[in-house]
C-alpha cells in the first residue's frame, strides 16, 4: 500500500510538470501547443469572457478550497493522508489543464505592442525571470513537499510526517510571497498585451491577493508571533527598502 500511494503521487507529480510546462508555453504563446492565451478560434467577446471566466473560477474554487486547513481535515477521513497532497495537486492540474484546453482568445483590443525589439527581449526575459522565481520560491519552501511526493516516501520509510516549518531563506527574506511575485511578472511582462491576456492576468492577480489574505490567516494560525513580526519586517510582493537600508546601517 505505501509503494502504491508512491506511485501514485509521482503519476501526480508528472502530470503536474506537464501541466506547469504547457502553462509557461501558453503565456508565452510558443509555437507547437495544442492551445496558447491568444491562439484558438475566435468567438463572440461575450462568450470569450463568460467561458475564460467560469474557468479561471474553477482553478480558484479548486485551489482554495482544498488547501484550506479545516477542508485537509475533513477530506483526510477519506483520503490517506500520506497522498492528500498529491490528490490536491493531481485536482489542480485537471482544473488548470482544462483552463488552457479550452480558454476562448481575446485578440482585440490591444493594450500595449512592444515593437522594438530590445523592448520585447526586455519584458520576455522578465516573464522567464517571474517563471523561475516561481519555481526556485516552491524549492525554498520544500518542492517535494508542496507537490506531495515527501509525504508518502516518509510514510513509505515509517517516518513520523513532519510538522511544516516557517522558513524564510534568500528570496523569502525580502518579500513574504515570492512564488505570487513570480506568478505576477510572467503574466504581466509580455510584449503584445492581447484583452484576452490582459483578462487571464487580472484575474490571476486579484485571485493571488485574495489567496495571500488566507494563506497568512493560516500562516499565523500555525507559527503565531514568529509570523506577525516577519510581517512587520518583510514586505508582502516588494522589498521595503527602508527597512533594507535601516538593516544595512545598524
Ligand atoms: C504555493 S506556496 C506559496 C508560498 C508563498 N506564498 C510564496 O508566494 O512564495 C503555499 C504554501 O507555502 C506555505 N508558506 C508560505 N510562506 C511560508 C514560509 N515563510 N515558511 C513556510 N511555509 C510557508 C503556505 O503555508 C502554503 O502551504
Amino acid at each position: 500500500m505505501p509503494l502504491l500511494a508512491l506511485l501514485y503521487a509521482a503519476a501526480a507529480y508528472l502530470v503536474f510538470l506537464a501541466t506547469f510546462a504547457w502553462t509557461v508555453g501558453f503565456v508565452f504563446n510558443l509555437p507547437g501547443l495544442p492551445k496558447t492565451i491568444d491562439s484558438g478560434a475566435a468567438v463572440s467577446m461575450a462568450e470569450a469572457i463568460a467561458v475564460n471566466l467560469a474557468l479561471m473560477a474553477l482553478f480558484a474554487v479548486q485551489h482554495s478550497v482544498m488547501a484550506r486547513r479545516g477542508f485537509k481535515q475533513w477530506w483526510t477521513r477519506f483520503v490517506p493522508p500520506s497522498v492528500e497532497r498529491a490528490t490536491y495537486v493531481l485536482a489542480a492540474s485537471a482544473a488548470l489543464a482544462l483552463l488552457l484546453w479550452q480558454w476562448r482568445p481575446i485578440a482585440q483590443p490591444l493594450l500595449w505592442s512592444v515593437q522594438d525589439p530590445a523592448g520585447r527581449v526586455a519584458l520576455q526575459g522578465l516573464a522567464a525571470a517571474g517563471w523561475l522565481i516561481a519555481l526556485v520560491s516552491t524549492y525554498l519552501i520544500d518542492h517535494f513537499a508542496l507537490f506531495g511526493l515527501r509525504q508518502p516516501w516518509a510514510a513509505l520509510r515509517r517516518q513520523a510526517e513532519q510538522a511544516p516549518a516557517f522558513r524564510t531563506p534568500l528570496l523569502y527574506r525580502h518579500v513574504r510571497h515570492p512564488l505570487y511575485l513570480g506568478f505576477l511578472l510572467a503574466f504581466w511582462a509580455t510584449p503584445q498585451m492581447t484583452a484576452g491576456h490582459a483578462l487571464f492576468a487580472a484575474v490571476n492577480t486579484a485571485y493571488i491577493l485574495i489567496g495571500i489574505a488566507f494563506e497568512e490567516r493560516d500562516l499565523i494560525a500555525q507559527f503565531g508571533p514568529r509570523y506577525l513580526a516577519y510581517r512587520q519586517q518583510v514586505g508582502m510582493l516588494l522589498p521595503r527598502f527602508r527597512a533594507h537600508l535601516r538593516a544595512l546601517d545598524s
